[in-house]
């Protein structure tokens, strides 16, 4: 029996803090070692950050861009632990030091640890790939909680990217993520983004390809926080002892770019499992 994947838990105090630590808990593949709120935070089962990168082979993290990018460059500088970050709302400079990072430490970062959403991206990709963009307009809807601080989500970003990679152009050029007052009629081949934020929404997405006189959608909802985590899980197990470098979820499900790579990753996590749900559909 192989030692348990030491795991410590950033942004401890959070939806989804507490959900990854539910998650671990409950598998014995995985031991809990640490949880840490605020850098300097302790008490309640709390550690101090850097207490908890000491004692951790994978850092899991759902906090805020700033802070998983603060993470990422202390675990650099230090060497270890290996990262896994689910935080999304990341600008341009703050997606620079992640990337700085992952060539000391691997990470594996998404804005969605989603295994059907995940699918659902490469099934947008393909429906962009056959459906010609001057008849075909796209456009990306998402819905979540009240409490969500960032827009559009992470996801429905990675939704645009593979709209834009099937049609062939860039989504910075095509994307249109906010509309208001006399913006005159759609341009082709814009790829338009909406939000609405209510509730207790865990995460709603769709992806409208919409023609004269008929509109192809494809949708996805998550029911609960759970299966992120098991996601998150499933990413912690394919980067711990893994070459530096930025993975995502597609690697860990062998379907990216470091495919080859992730085959051996998927045997480790069809170990006895909880997260089975996941093994079965890779
Ligand atoms: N990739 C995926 O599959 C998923 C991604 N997410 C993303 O994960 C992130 C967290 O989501 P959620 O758990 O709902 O959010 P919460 O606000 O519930 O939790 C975030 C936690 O991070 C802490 N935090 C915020 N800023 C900092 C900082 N600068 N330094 C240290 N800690 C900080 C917060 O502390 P405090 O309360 O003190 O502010 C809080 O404990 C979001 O970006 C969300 O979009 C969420 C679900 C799934
Ligand atoms: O903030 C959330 O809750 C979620 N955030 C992620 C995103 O921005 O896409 C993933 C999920 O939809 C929940």
């Amino acid at each position: 029996m192989p030692q348990p994947i030491k795991i410590a838990i950033a942004g401890a105090l959070g939806r989804m803090g507490r959900q990854m630590a539910e998650v671990v808990e409950a598998d014995s593949r995985l031991a809990l070692v640490a949880r840490f709120h605020r850098s300097d935070a302790s008490g309640a089962g709390l550690v101090g950050r850097d207490e908890a990168l000491a004692v951790a082979d994978v850092v899991i993290d759902f906090t805020a861009p700033a802070a998983s990018a603060s993470l990422a460059r202390v675990c650099a500088e230090r060497g270890g632990p290996a990262l896994v970050i689910g935080s999304t709302g990341f600008d341009a400079a703050e997606l620079a030091v992640i990337a700085d990072a992952s060539k000391v430490v691997p990470i594996v970062r998404s804005g969605s640890f989603s295994l059907g959403l995940n699918m659902l991206i490469g099934l947008v990709e393909q429906a962009a790939r056959a459906l010609d963009p001057e008849d075909w307009d796209i456009e990306i809807f998402e819905a979540h909680h009240r409490h969500k601080v960032d827009a559009p989500s992470g996801t429905a970003l990675m939704l645009g990217e593979a709209a834009a990679k099937g049609c062939g152009v860039d989504i910075d050029v095509v994307a249109v993520r906010s509309r208001d007052g006399m913006i005159g009629a759609r341009r082709p081949g814009d790829i338009g983004f909406a939000v609405i934020r209510g509730g207790s929404i865990v995460g709603d997405h769709s992806v409208s390809f919409c023609a004269e006189g008929e509109t192809v959608t494809l949708s996805h909802s998550a029911g609960d926080r759970g299966m992120f985590a098991h996601g998150a899980v499933a990413a912690a197990l394919f980067v711990m002892g893994r070459s530096p470098g930025e993975y995502d979820m597609l690697d860990v499900l062998g379907l990216g770019k470091h495919e080859q790579l992730a085959s051996s990753a998927v045997e480790r996590t069809a170990q006895p499992a909880n997260n089975s749900l996941l093994i079965r559909k890779v």
